[in-house]
């Protein structure tokens, strides 16, 4: 019995999952939905239990998702373009397409192009407030990161991504602090005891400690200051210093500032509340950029043709996610291809047919050196459509000779899935390394003027105190979170839920 993360439910088959409608948002939080601590043990004990008897049942028969994580396929899944597909002839307009594509984007060439993370911090005059000082060396980084926006000089990584795909069975599920609070996290969310799974529990317990540097950086500081009476001007900027070390940007702690004000300057709210509302703010500010969706929640529509453009700078962790959004998908039922488009890098080629062979997904791929990587997306859509496949993952290129030479070619690649096809359900993703931080959002804004980004999907959320930085990319680039990574595992990437975020980042 897999669980499916998409629809957040158990299903019998990862071959018949449920129909489209019956799948659902989390339920709205409200205050009401909370419940006591002595309802909330007897609801952990209760969903502890019946975790452990799933886990029995399924020692007994092994379903073959589970061996599908923990054993490579023997035959390589990977297929070759050259081999088994069909192919089309090329459209005419290829190369005029190509002529087309040139976007405006401008960059400055008297800088160094280079992101590498370890050159120095640019430091502020130490006469600056922290606040001016923060801004000051935003303003620097923010420079920096506008000259090198794209290229990103790193050592090409031939070896396949080693990953630690969770063995569930062999799990030992504590019922611990973490077991309570996941169970917690999910009992808000309307769940019912019976319908929790070892696999959420791992995933909350795992997103809570990833953030947990992000978490006590905020936490202790807001503890200190909310809930002590109205806010006066020394406590506002104690906050507003908190999150800004916490990556949450200058636009979107104003925002959050701005908005506690309003309640905190007025009356005298105890600190529970104070965090209550302060969860709340932040879950609206996340949630933003879906207010006019039909659902918050994300997935490939059955029965239909969606294709999911990854785009990234290298090193982001595309490979890494398309392989977990292929596993995670392949799981949930979906048939799944991928596309590995980055012909700039064998490597990148390689990689990602690694993670085809883990998933059990087929990877198209050209066998020829720096082939066309429009001419690879439009034979893995040739394919998908031959072989009605619902979920195509295109692999794209971080880097190449210069900036523009990669805006024109995902340019092109976009303008070939729009053309070959037209009634699929296209999403333009960018990868995006949290540990970046706000560095990271210079190169979204020049990814989004040639991929048409519908998304991000943010990596690497484990261990980094720059965890904030997930609203400043909601704030800033009005795109909705789609999925977060936290770690290198398989298992490690979820849809993105902004409620269980909010709660890993802001519950002690
Ligand atoms: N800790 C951690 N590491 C991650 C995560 N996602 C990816 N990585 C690691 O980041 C490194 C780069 O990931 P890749 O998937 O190769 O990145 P890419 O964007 O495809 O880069 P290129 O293949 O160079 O274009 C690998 O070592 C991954 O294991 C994450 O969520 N957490």
């Amino acid at each position: 019995m897999a669980f499916n993360w998409f629809q957040r439910q158990y299903q019998n088959s990862s071959d018949t999952p449920p129909p489209q409608e019956q799948q659902e948002a989390t339920p709205p939080v409200t205050q009401t939905e909370q419940i006591d601590s002595t309802d909330l043990l007897a609801f952990a004990k209760s969903a502890y239990k019946n975790i452990q008897e799933k886990q029995k049942a399924a020692q007994v028969e092994t379903t073959p998702e589970v061996a599908n994580v923990e054993a490579a396929p023997e035959e390589p899944a990977t297929v070759e373009n050259t081999t088994t597909v069909a192919r089309e002839p090329a459209p005419d307009n290829l190369s005029e397409v190509t002529a087309t594509a040139a976007l405006e984007v401008t960059y400055s060439n008297d800088v160094p192009e280079s992101l590498d993370q370890t050159t120095p911090e640019p430091t502020a005059p130490s006469n600056l407030s922290f606040l001016e000082r923060a801004a000051a060396e935003r303003q620097a980084k923010q420079e920096r990161l506008i000259a090198g926006a794209i290229e990103v000089e790193q050592p090409e990584v031939v070896t396949p991504a080693t990953t630690t795909a969770t063995a569930l069975d062999e799990e030992v599920l504590a019922f611990d602090e973490g077991f309570v609070w996941s169970a917690e996290v999910l009992a808000a969310q309307g769940r019912r005891a019976e319908d929790i799974s070892v696999e959420e529990i791992t995933w909350l317990k795992k997103l809570r400690q990833g953030l947990g540097k992000t978490r006590r950086n905020i936490l202790n500081q807001l503890k200190a200051i909310v809930g002590q009476g109205p806010l006066n001007q020394a406590a506002v900027s104690e906050i507003e210093a908190a999150l800004l070390q916490a990556d949450v940007g200058v636009e979107a702690t104003d925002y959050i500032v701005h908005t506690l004000q309003k309640k905190l300057l007025a009356e005298v709210t105890p600190p529970e509340e104070a965090i209550a509302y302060l969860k709340q703010i932040l879950r609206d500010m996340l949630d933003a950029p879906l207010q006019q969706a039909s659902s918050l929640s994300f997935a490939p529509e059955k029965e239909t043709l969606n294709i999911w453009l990854i785009t990234g700078v290298n090193g982001a962790g595309k490979t890494t996610t398309i392989g977990k959004i292929s596993h995670l998908a392949q799981k949930s039922g979906y048939k799944c291809l991928i596309g590995a488009a980055d012909t700039f890098r064998a490597a990148a080629v390689e990689q990602v047919k690694v993670w085809g062979q883990r998933s059990g997904v087929e990877v198209i791929a050209n066998p020829g050196k720096n082939t066309d990587p429009a001419a690879v997306v439009f034979d893995a859509i040739a394919a998908a459509q031959a072989r009605e496949t619902e979920l195509l993952l295109v692999d794209t290129a971080g880097r190449l000779q210069n900036k523009k030479n990669l805006m024109d070619e995902l340019s092109k690649v976009r303008r070939i899935i729009d053309k070959k096809a037209p009634h699929a359900k296209i999403e333009s993703l960018l990868v995006l390394d949290a540990t970046l931080g706000q560095n990271g959002l210079r190169q979204a804004q020049v990814f989004s003027q040639a991929a048409q980004l519908t998304g991000v999907i943010l990596t690497k959320l484990d261990g980094t105190a720059k965890g904030g930085v997930a609203l400043a990319v909601v704030q800033q680039l009005g795109l909705p979170i789609r999925f977060i990574g936290a770690g290198e595992g398989m298992e490690d990437l979820r849809p993105f839920s902004s409620y269980e975020f909010v709660e890993a980042l802001l519950s002690g």
